[in-house]
């Protein structure tokens, strides 16, 4: 989809806020030969200080593989990470243990991420001890409180002794005791229990406010990424195929796929469940991808072109950009519309662009 995968990154000049991590052309290939899948294939993306990013798309699409490949765990096939001015991928085991201090990492599964022997005021420190600090019990005790827990009472408890939602926090205050500049997300929510999501998606909302940190926030649905990042970046098959700040991707949705995940985005009110509509067919094998377009399989409004040539990453409005030969136009996808019974004229209006 994205012929010139960069042309929708931003200059860091005058009024823009500084670029934090910049990925470019990002390519990252596992196994050998004929079984060689390319996980991600092309992608490029930036992040500001301060900013949330939202990066989504279905199962097996390639974001996890984008955010170890950020940290560096996987090692990149082709393109740059530019992190704080550093292209880690040119550098040594090393020399990234040193360049990515101020990246922190949070996975889906808290429980299975914490060393389960460790002792939560142990398992916070860890991560600013590794980079050379001694915090002391007071700094320790002040980031257990910072993520909504009474270092009196988990002090000494082990990562079995608490709910999930209680190791998500530590594993947040780990990171954060590590002062990071940008927090990488991997699923962070999807683990947890709906009313546990919420208080998460709160506590990080709190900490973006009150500290400066950057989120790449990877998510597999829309719903979770809406409240709480500043763009968001949608993802098919390894690549980029729309990013745009959040009102407008979400009131404006442009590529086929985006729609279809917003159709996809879950109601609160199990009632209402004949209103979702599936996306058809699975997602391709990233071993043996569509020519073209590689959402055009899937794509009500493929034709032609879509097989014959990849649409290049271009600008539908500012800071909304696309790869398609045929975005939709305008949808006006409301609560309503969301909501409503299927049939009901609820499926939101798609005008020609
Ligand atoms: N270690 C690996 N070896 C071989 N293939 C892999 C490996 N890790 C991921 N893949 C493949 O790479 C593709 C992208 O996987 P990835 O986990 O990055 O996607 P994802 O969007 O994060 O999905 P999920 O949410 O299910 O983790 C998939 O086809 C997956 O099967």
């Amino acid at each position: 989809m994205a012929g010139s995968g960069s042309s929708h990154l931003r200059e860091a000049g005058a009024g823009v806020a500084q670029i934090v991590l910049r990925v470019s052309d990002l390519v990252v290939e596992y196994g050998r030969r004929l079984q060689r899948v390319r996980a991600v294939s092309g992608l490029s993306l930036d992040i500001a200080e301060g900013e949330t990013l939202g990066l989504v798309g279905e199962s097996g699409c390639g974001k996890s593989t984008t955010a170890r490949a950020i940290m560096m765990l996987t090692r990149p096939t082709a393109g740059a990470i530019d992190y704080r001015g550093q292209d880690l991928a040119t550098l040594s085991k090393r020399e990234v243990r040193r360049a990515r201090k101020g990246l922190q990492l949070i996975l889906q599964d808290p429980v299975s991420s914490l060393n389960p022997r460790r002792r939560v005021h142990r398992l916070v420190a860890e991560a600013a001890v590794i980079q050379g600090a001694g915090p002391t019990d007071e700094e320790i005790a002040a980031t257990i409180r910072a993520v909504g827990l009474d270092p009196d009472v988990v002090w000494d408890r082990r990562p079995h002794e608490l709910s999930g939602g209680q190791c998500q926090r530590v594993a947040i205050a780990r990171a954060l005791m590590a002062e990071p500049d940008l927090l990488i997300l991997d699923e962070p929510v999807s683990a947890l229990d709906v009313s546990v999501q919420a208080q998460i998606l709160n506590l990080l909302r709190e900490i973006k406010r009150q500290r400066s940190i950057a989120l790449l926030f990877v998510a597999h649905d829309l719903a979770v990424v809406k409240n709480i990042s500043d763009r968001v970046a949608v993802m098919y098959l390894g690549k980029l195929c729309e990013i745009a700040p959040v009102e407008r991707l979400f009131a404006e949705p442009r590529h086929p796929y985006t729609t279809a995940l917003l159709e996809a985005v879950p109601v609160p009110d199990p009632t209402v469940e004949l209103a979702r509509m599936e996306l058809a067919g699975d997602l391709p094998s990233p071993l043996n991808p569509p020519s073209g377009c590689r959402f055009r399989t899937r794509c009500p409004r493929a034709e032609e072109r879509c097989a014959e040539e990849e649409p290049a990453v271009r600008e539908v409005g500012a800071g909304h950009f696309v790869a398609c030969h045929f975005p939709v136009g305008r949808v006006e996808v409301t609560e309503e519309a969301r909501t409503a019974p299927a049939g009901a004229g609820g499926r939101g209006r798609s005008t020609p662009s």
